[in-house]
């Protein structure tokens, strides 16, 4: 992961996280487990059998009984494995499922300071690549360390009980090879988590390079950044192969202890049936449970190894869910037609980004009555979109007052305030899918009538009509197949449809032709009757038609006026409308 904000480690330890996301699926967890047990049992039992078998041989007894049940053990081993094998893979995926869904609606609820201070590839590699890790977690360790444990220490019971001594001499081949799997562990914790956090960078790079594909290749950059995700790729390559490294240390060590037991026990227990102190068969049926212990042993030492990294992504997604978010609300009802114009005003606002940044504004005041046009105008930086930010509540605002109505914003429930205003970004993007699915994200109950009137209002029904499929056409991906001033007026009948009470609209700072500027013009001017707009302006043809002008400067209000009393009364305002906006004028 490059400098997203994710990175202090979660308090919670990852078998918590673990088992909170296990907790609604226990029972068809445990179900599986009980089966996986079952399996187990059944092995266990062979051993005994056998040894039953070779004393029918020896006592020239009839073998068919045993070698029957023999059979009837492995038959059922076979078909109890199966069905527990499904069970515990149906429950990882759901438990898979259900981290996803937590996950995706915690970040699309994050608070927007939040995302300005992650990598979007990062989270997205969250949700998609460390998700997918807990189905392994869930069944091989969770599982795996259950009922490998079980199994493991059942074993170990049946085999005190067959012969102490031998029993003893297993114990300490074993116990010889936990203390060195137990130092090789956090290794393969450490390097898994690296392998995630590369994945996380490479999504990263990747969701930079493909955000912005034309500029890449118009930069000749295509290499430079294929270096970069090649980077990012080969570290997450390194750090997995050597947590396979690891990992595989780890499990042939398991083997071989259990080789080194096999040996020893054959060594001891022969010396043992020499002098008599137990008799072959019970020697054969103890070998035999050297040779099962070595399935739930490798069981447990690789759920323990797949634990580590199933915990490196626990601790992944632990930490993108504890981002700030807004609190799940019910989506409100937008306003009703003919509702009352919003009226806004800051009260000494104060407001920086981030607590390591400069203030934007510096006690930012003015007071916009219901219904009619405001233009925000000023030099590049003066933190006019910034009113925007806080109007919307995507920040909130360190000392001051904003109140919409009288009401201070803190006061509204954020979806409440959002449904009563509509609001179109500067670079007014466009969601891939259709032309439609762009038009009514706001407002989905819309019907066609209200489509087509925000589509008369804005002068994009000529476009409709030369689109091969209509209001069906796909737009592509951040609406590529429309023009820069199409998507803008795609974004404003966008607003328009949610019938807000506050439109802010961010005008785009590139030119429109003269027909499609006195279009907008006239659709501003139409809006400002029944609605309250707040403009951030660039044209002069914007703020020449505002009820009201406010002129912002390193984030403070200047001057207040029409645009004849600014000319007049404020020489920054006259230096402006005599540059900056002359282009537009002579469009
Ligand atoms: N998300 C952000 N995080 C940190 N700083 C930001 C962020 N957005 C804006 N800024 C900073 O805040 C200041 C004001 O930005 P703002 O976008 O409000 O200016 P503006 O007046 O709208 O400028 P322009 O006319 O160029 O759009 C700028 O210095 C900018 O760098």
């Amino acid at each position: 992961m490059q400098d997203s904000e994710p990175s202090a480690p979660p308090a919670v330890p990852p078998w918590r996280l673990l088992l909170g996301y296990v907790r609604p699926h226990r029972w068809a967890l445990l179900g599986g487990a009980v089966l996986s047990l079952m399996t187990g049992a059944a092995g266990l039992a062979l051993p005994l059998v056998a040894r039953g078998l070779i004393d029918d041989l020896q006592h020239d007894r009839a073998i068919t009984g045993a070698l029957l049940a023999m059979s009837a053990l492995v038959v059922a081993n076979a078909a109890i494995g199966a069905l527990g094998g499904y069970v515990l893979r149906y429950t990882a995926e759901s438990v898979v499922l259900g981290a996803r869904r937590a996950l995706v609606s915690h970040l699309l609820r994050l608070r927007i300071a939040a995302v300005d201070r992650s990598e979007p590839g990062d989270l997205m590699a969250r949700i998609t690549s460390d998700t997918t890790l807990l189905r392994e977690v869930t069944t091989d360790s969770l599982v795996g360390i259950g009922t490998g444990g079980l199994t493991l220490v059942a074993t170990l019971v049946m085999m005190g009980v067959v012969d102490p001594v031998l029993f003893a001499v297993t114990l300490g081949v074993v116990l010889g090879a936990g203390t060195v799997i137990g130092v090789i562990v956090p290794r393969i914790n450490r390097a898994s988590r690296q392998a995630q956090n590369a994945v996380g960078a490479m999504g990263a790079s990747l969701e930079r390079v493909l955000g912005a594909l034309r500029t890449v290749k118009a930069s000749g950059a295509e290499h430079r950044e294929e270096q970069a995700v090649h980077a990012a790729a080969q570290e997450s390559w390194r750090q997995s192969v050597k947590a396979a490294k690891w990992s595989a240390l780890a499990g042939n060590t398991a083997g071989l202890s259990m080789q080194i037991a096999f040996i020893t026990v054959l060594a001891v227990g022969g010396a043992r049936v020499a002098t008599g102190a137990i008799d072959i068969g019970t020697l054969v049926a103890f070998l035999l449970f050297v040779f099962y212990l070595m399935s739930p042993i490798q069981q447990v030492v690789g759920a323990v190894a797949q634990y580590q990294t199933g915990a490196a992504a626990l601790a992944r997604i632990e930490e993108a869910r504890q981002l700030p978010a807004e609190p799940a609300t019910e989506p409100a009802p937008l306003p009703s037609l003919g509702a009352e114009p919003a009226a806004v005003a800051f009260e000494n606002v104060r407001f920086r980004y981030a607590d390591d940044l400069p203030y934007v504004h510096h006690g930012v005041t003015f007071t916009i009555p219901p219904r009619g046009m405001t233009a925000f105008v000023g030099p590049s930086g003066a933190g006019k979109t910034t009113v925007f930010s806080l109007i919307e509540r995507f920040y909130d605002p360190g000392e001051g007052r904003i109140t919409l109505d009288g009401r201070d914003l803190a006061d509204w429930d954020v979806s409440g305030l959002r449904s009563s205003i509509g609001y179109v970004e500067q670079d007014a993007p466009v969601l891939s899918g259709s032309l439609r699915d762009n038009l009514v994200l706001g407002n989905p109950g819309a019907d066609e009538n209200d489509v087509l009137r925000a589509l008369k209002t804005t002068r994009l029904d000529g476009l409709v009509d030369r689109l091969p499929n209509g209001l069906d056409t796909l737009v592509g991906h951040r609406g590529t197949k429309l023009s820069g001033g199409e998507r803008q007026r795609v974004a404003i009948a966008r607003a328009l449809l949610r019938r807000p009470r506050l439109l802010l609209l961010d005008e785009a700072t590139s030119q429109l032709d003269a027909v499609n500027e006195a279009a907008l013009r006239d659709t501003v001017a139409d809006v400002a009757r029944t609605t309250t707009v707040l403009v951030v302006a660039h044209r002069l043809s914007t703020v020449t038609m505002a009820d009201r002008i406010v002129v912002m400067d390193a984030g403070e209000v200047r001057a207040v006026g029409t645009h004849r009393e600014l000319v007049a009364a404020d020489p920054l305002y006259a230096e402006l409308a005599a540059t900056q906006f002359l282009a537009a004028a002579d469009a």
